[in-house]
């Protein structure tokens, strides 16, 4: 299904990257890149293993520090804030990472209550449990709840991650690889839940991936991250409409028609 982009506000930038450069030591991940992300957007960042995916959303989320450039998150810059208020930043910011497991000992329910416990505690047990139930519902799986994680596939258990990012309402979701390790179907599960997240929690999202039809099939817009920088961007065809020798083999590689 091709995406209509009608949910897209592009007269708001949640996020607002600018000649960003990050090195580690002789190791220049980044190179003064420029992106934005549009209120409503889901944006694909696109790279090869190793070109600094990981190293933009931690910056985003003020876990490192740019060596040059701003980097604004909803309207504040992240380079400049002290811990306690980047702790406030990404409580407006859900993380779907690929090693954010759940918590084995804990069912379904507790786990996807844990970051209302923890960070809304004025919150009544009914008004908890209708939450739960909520995202729960949200992303197909009511009927686990009282399950626990190990009695779950490896596509259930990734659902109810992004259900328990989502619990906080987050405005915006960063998913960094969220379709590594499932198999073909359960990425097309995976990718529609994205979509669907969109839409029914009005989130705006960057979604790292090296997996081709997950960007085909999620992002408003791409970008693709080569040495460094921000060489290409656009929708997925405008992306791989090009002679460049760094972007065709990748095409290839991935084998999507
Ligand atoms: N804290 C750090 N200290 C030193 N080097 C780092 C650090 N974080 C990342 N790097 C290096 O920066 C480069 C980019 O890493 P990054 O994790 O962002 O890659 P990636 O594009 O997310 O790759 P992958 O798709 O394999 O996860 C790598 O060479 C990595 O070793």
């Amino acid at each position: 299904m091709l995406k209509s982009g009608g949910h897209i506000d592009r007269s708001t930038q949640v996020i607002t990257v600018k000649g960003v450069s990050k090195s580690f030591g002789e190791l220049h991940v980044l190179r003064g890149v420029d992106l934005h992300l549009f209120r409503g957007e889901n944006l694909v960042v696109l790279g090869r293993s190793g070109t600094g995916k990981s190293v933009l959303i931690k910056l985003i989320s003020g876990l490192l520090k740019p060596d040059t450039g701003t980097i604004e998150v909803l309207g504040e810059h992240v380079d400049e804030l002290d811990e306690k208020a980047l702790q406030q930043l990404r409580l407006k910011i859900g993380f779907s990472f690929q090693n954010s497991a759940l918590y084995d000992s804990m069912t379904v329910r507790q786990n996807l209550e844990f970051p209302l416990v923890r960070n809304k505690r004025h919150l009544t047990r009914a008004e908890i449990n209708h939450e739960v139930e909520d995202v729960a519902d949200a992303v197909g799986l009511l009927h686990t709840i009282n399950q626990m994680p190990s009695e779950l596939s490896g596509g259930q258990r990734k659902r109810i991650g992004i259900a328990r990012t989502l619990i906080l309402r987050p405005e915006i979701m960063l998913y960094d690889e969220p379709t590594a390790g499932l198999d073909p179907i359960t990425c097309i599960e995976i990718n529609g839940l994205i979509n669907e997240v969109q839409e029914k929690y009005k989130t705006s999202s960057i979604i790292i991936t090296h997996d081709l039809a997950c960007a085909k099939s999620v992002g408003d817009r791409i970008v693709m991250l080569l040495e460094g920088r921000f060489e290409r961007q656009g929708s997925f065809d405008q992306i791989f409409d090009t002679e460049d020798e760094r972007v065709k083999p990748f095409h290839d590689y991935n084998f999507i028609t």
